[in-house]
């Protein structure tokens, strides 16, 4: 049986969303205490593949996450879930609210019950810790007096009480999580996917616009662009880039064949379904048909067989 790791201790919001992505599927889960180290188990090989957060609708992308998928051997996402997230604020029995001075979690559960915490716990410190279950496990160790938590921690640490449950300064957050791989088989085709890629560009004028028109002009809907340092030089950025479509399909290929010849580096992450199966809107221009139909006629021009 294959293992695949996620970001643990047991109980966070990456495990839950892990099961889901490899429902059906006979796996021994693994839990690693970061996102750089269950990549890198994906890497040396030591588990199939690992599931990761990838960003969040209120917090943006997991920088741990950006970062470790474009530093050492190429790895492709193959599937993705998105979970709602809602916190429920756990503590050693007999706490009481207006005694806790530390609470902790990881930095984007922090993020998002900023509200909460301002107006509930005014005095308290705030503590970043490697995942929401981490937390969990340290309040459990008398380290912190709080955790923010997922809801299903305390079925891992029943020795917890529910303080407070369901806060979330946006009631309706969405987390994107992914399942990571070594490049192999690529999923096929499904017409409701989403490709993702990182691209360095090169430092001239309308660089970063050219490349989103490579995009554009052929139909090709961006769901998200982001950027993060390349870390060799100050001012130059790698962009995160989410569109519509599997890099099977003809407009995805030829806008990722121009990336390829615009971009100074180009990362493939991996072209997968997405999570609500919402299929792509694709213009005539942009079909398979209307690629393999102009394909055609520029071989019989190039053939002699057109003038
Ligand atoms: O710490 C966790 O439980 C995670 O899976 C990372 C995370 C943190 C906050 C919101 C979504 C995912």
């Amino acid at each position: 049986m294959p293992d695949i790791a996620y970001l643990g201790p047991p109980g966070t919001f990456t495990e839950q969303a892990t099961r889901t992505l490899t429902e059906g599927f006979d796996a021994a889960l693994v839990p690693y205490d970061t996102v750089p180290l269950a990549l890198a188990a994906v890497r040396s090989g030591d588990v199939l593949a690992a599931g990761v957060p990838v960003e969040n609708s209120v917090e943006g992308a997991v920088p741990a996450t950006m970062d470790a998928l474009v530093t050492g051997e190429p790895l492709v996402a193959v599937g993705e879930a998105m979970l709602p997230v809602r916190f429920d604020v756990l503590a050693r029995p007999g706490t009481e609210l207006d005694k806790i001075g530390t609470v902790a979690s990881h930095p984007h559960a922090l993020a998002q019950v900023r509200g909460w915490l301002e107006a509930n716990l005014p005095g308290a410190d705030a503590i970043a810790t490697k995942s929401t279950a981490a937390a969990a496990a340290a309040v459990r160790a008398g380290e912190f007096d709080a955790a923010i938590s997922a809801p299903v921690a305390l079925e891992h640490y029943p020795e917890l009480d529910r303080l407070v449950e369901g806060v979330a300064d946006v009631p309706d957050a969405l987390t994107r999580f992914a399942l990571v791989r070594r490049p192999g088989v690529l999923p096929d085709p499904t017409g409701a996917d989403r490709t993702s890629v990182a691209a360095v560009i090169t430092d001239e004028v309308g660089a970063l616009s050219e490349l989103l028109s490579e995009l554009s002009l052929r139909g090709i809907n961006l769901s998200r662009i982001e950027s993060r340092p390349t870390k060799d030089r100050l001012g130059e950025y790698r962009f995160f880039l989410d569109f519509d479509g599997h890099v099977a399909d003809a407009r995805v290929g030829d806008a990722l064949t121009a990336l390829r010849r615009r971009c100074s580096e180009v990362r493939f992450l991996g072209s997968y379904p997405k999570a609500d199966r919402s299929p792509a809107s694709v213009r005539p221009s942009a079909s398979e048909q209307a690629f393999q139909e102009s394909a055609q006629w520029l071989e019989d021009v190039r053939a002699g067989r057109l003038a």
